[in-house]
């Protein structure tokens, strides 16, 4: 985890008073310099934060945070008194984890001259669009951090992320090391599991968007409108001062109808009317060009080095985002030259395949709306077959299943079925749903099923001959698969490209 450097020491009676908290114990000198709620992730001087969670109780793992340096507990009722034995000056709160927020951003003072602060919520392209913001503020020369479900940035440093938006005391941390790097710019996706269980509170950002809501973490959220709730809950004074809102899937216009802050729209859709609409002019295997039109007639034509009429809809939507943060889309254009937005994307419909033989992507795609888009995107540029490699998620949304396998089928010549991450679940009883549901489609691919993945890239790549396309989604950047709770070491990328070496083909 990314912590300040040089923290400094504040009094946790000067909290208290701040915040007009019931205390048990004595607060006289004891300092915090750092915040976490995983007793694993103690640092001396820290303030441990017992919560409440699905498996257990935070505050029973006080002792072991006490152990490893904490020097005060934040708790709730329940959890004083399961830590009562451990002896920690403890602070009562009704609900820690909603109290967690505002207690790192005052242990870490990140509202004090605050950098430019940009957030993304929405079932598909949140990472994409971070990272096409982040190239076009860099173009625009600030120094620039990053949160993403891949990395991590703070100016070139860059590590792996775990969850796609971190805990509030680790996002605030986050925020107090990219303020030591002088970080002036700073880009986070947040997903409805962040806006539903505080990940972001005491962040007050300047320009918040909505790419699109679509079948997807059904097993979180009771329907779409509970979903949608979720994420709209974004747009409301106490997280965003302006928002954008992508009008791509219908779902935009209840976005805009349950805002309540002022918020601009933008389109890619034709047919579909936007304050700023979204026109392709080019698609090539290197670049998506396009005009972004928006009010009085301003206008932007520009590329960004991916495919898909999708990730250019996203370029749109970070475009805006920068406008609506005041940056001159003039100013936008000249930074970004003739060449374009300059960005690498880790594992999002990314090409790991050489000049020769047939063209390989991993993609990080889990939801039917990302398939259909990644299938037409490479569709496109393939004048062979496509032959698509997937699987699915164990102990997740198991509903959009059929639908993924529907949505495979119908996009693709050749479907390879075979396990992603199966966690607890027997992965032969997923790929047995995915394959009911290819058979749901009106277009019937060539089905085949290979277990294990290793296996099923092999076998994709010996039928595959020059001209054809391998889309292998799910995977994406990742670097291990979750096999009964065990992160083994995997990466999709690497075995993708050693499956070409063994054919020959690199
Ligand atoms: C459903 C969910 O979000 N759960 C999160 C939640 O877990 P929980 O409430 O069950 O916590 P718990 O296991 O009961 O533990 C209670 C407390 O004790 C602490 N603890 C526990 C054990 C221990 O030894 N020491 C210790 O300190 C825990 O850190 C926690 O604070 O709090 C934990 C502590 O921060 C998170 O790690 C955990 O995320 C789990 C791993 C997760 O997989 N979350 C996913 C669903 C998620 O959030 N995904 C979204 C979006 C993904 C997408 O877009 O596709 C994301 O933003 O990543
Ligand atoms: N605007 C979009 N509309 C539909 N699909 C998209 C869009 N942008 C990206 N995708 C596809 O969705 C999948 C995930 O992309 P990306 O990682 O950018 O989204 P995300 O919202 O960050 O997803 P996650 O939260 O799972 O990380 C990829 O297959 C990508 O090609």
């Amino acid at each position: 985890m990314l912590r300040p450097e040089h923290p400094s020491a504040r009094s946790l009676s000067g909290l208290v008073a701040d915040f007009g908290l019931d205390t048990q114990g004595s607060l006289d000198g004891v300092y915090v310099t750092g915040v976490t709620l995983r007793s694993g992730e103690v640092q001396p001087g820290d303030l441990y934060v017992g919560v409440p969670g699905a498996n257990s109780h935070g505050a029973s793992y006080a002792a072991e945070a006490k152990a490893q340096g904490a020097v005060a507990l934040l708790t709730d009722a329940a959890g004083a008194e399961l830590a009562r034995e451990v002896g920690l000056p403890t602070v009562l709160v009704d609900s820690p984890r909603a109290a967690l927020g505002d207690v790192s951003a005052w242990v870490y003072r990140t509202s004090d001259h605050p950098p430019l602060l940009l957030g993304i919520t929405g079932t598909n392209g949140k990472t994409s669009t971070a990272y096409i913001l982040e190239g076009i503020l860099r173009q625009l020369g600030l120094v620039t951090g990053l949160s993403t479900t891949a990395e991590r940035h703070i100016g070139d440093l860059t590590v792996v992320s775990r969850l796609t938006t971190p805990e509030a005391s680790e996002m605030h941390a986050l925020l107090a090391r990219m303020k030591e790097s002088e970080v002036r710019a700073v880009v986070l996706e947040v997903s409805a599991q962040a806006l539903s269980r505080n990940r972001v509170d005491g962040i007050v950002f300047d320009v918040v968007a909505f790419t699109n809501l679509s079948h997807d973490h059904l097993d979180d959220y009771a329907d779409m409108e509970e979903y949608l709730e979720a994420k709209a809950a974004f747009f409301e004074p106490e997280r965003g001062r302006r928002g954008v809102v992508s009008l791509d899937s219908p779902y935009g216009e209840r976005v805009v109808d349950l805002s309540r802050i002022p918020v601009t729209t933008v389109s890619a859709t034709p047919g579909v009317v936007g304050e700023w609409n979204l026109e392709i002019l080019d698609e090539t295997a290197a670049y998506t060009e396009f005009t972004l039109t928006g009010p009085e007639a301003r206008s932007l034509t520009t590329r960004v080095p991916l495919i898909g009429w999708h990730m250019a809809a996203n370029a749109g939507l970070a475009i805006v985002m920068l406008v609506e943060a005041g940056f001159e889309l003039e100013a936008i254009g000249h930074a970004l030259g003739d060449d374009g937005i300059v960005t690498y994307l880790p594992g999002r419909t990314e090409r790991v395949s050489g000049d020769a033989g047939p063209s390989v992507y991993v993609d990080f795609g889990h939801s039917p709306d990302a398939f259909l888009n990644t299938l037409a995107a490479v569709r496109k540029f393939t004048p062979g077959r496509v032959i698509m490699v997937f699987g699915a998620d164990g102990d997740r949304d198991a509903t959009k299943r059929h639908e993924m396998g529907r949505v495979a089928s119908e996009g693709s010549d050749i479907l390879v079925v075979t396990d992603h991450h199966p966690r607890f679940e027997d992965p032969a009883s997923i790929r047995a749903t995915l394959i009911e549901g290819a058979g749901l489609a009106d277009h019937q691919a060539e089905l085949i099923e290979v277990s294990p993945p290793e296996k099923a890239i092999r076998h994709a790549v010996s039928i595959a001959k020059e001209g054809d396309s391998i889309l292998w989604a799910g995977p994406g950047h990742q670097d291990y698969r979750d096999i009964r709770g065990e992160r083994t070491p995997y990466s999709a990328r690497a075995e993708a490209r050693e499956a070409l070496r063994e054919s020959g083909w690199q």
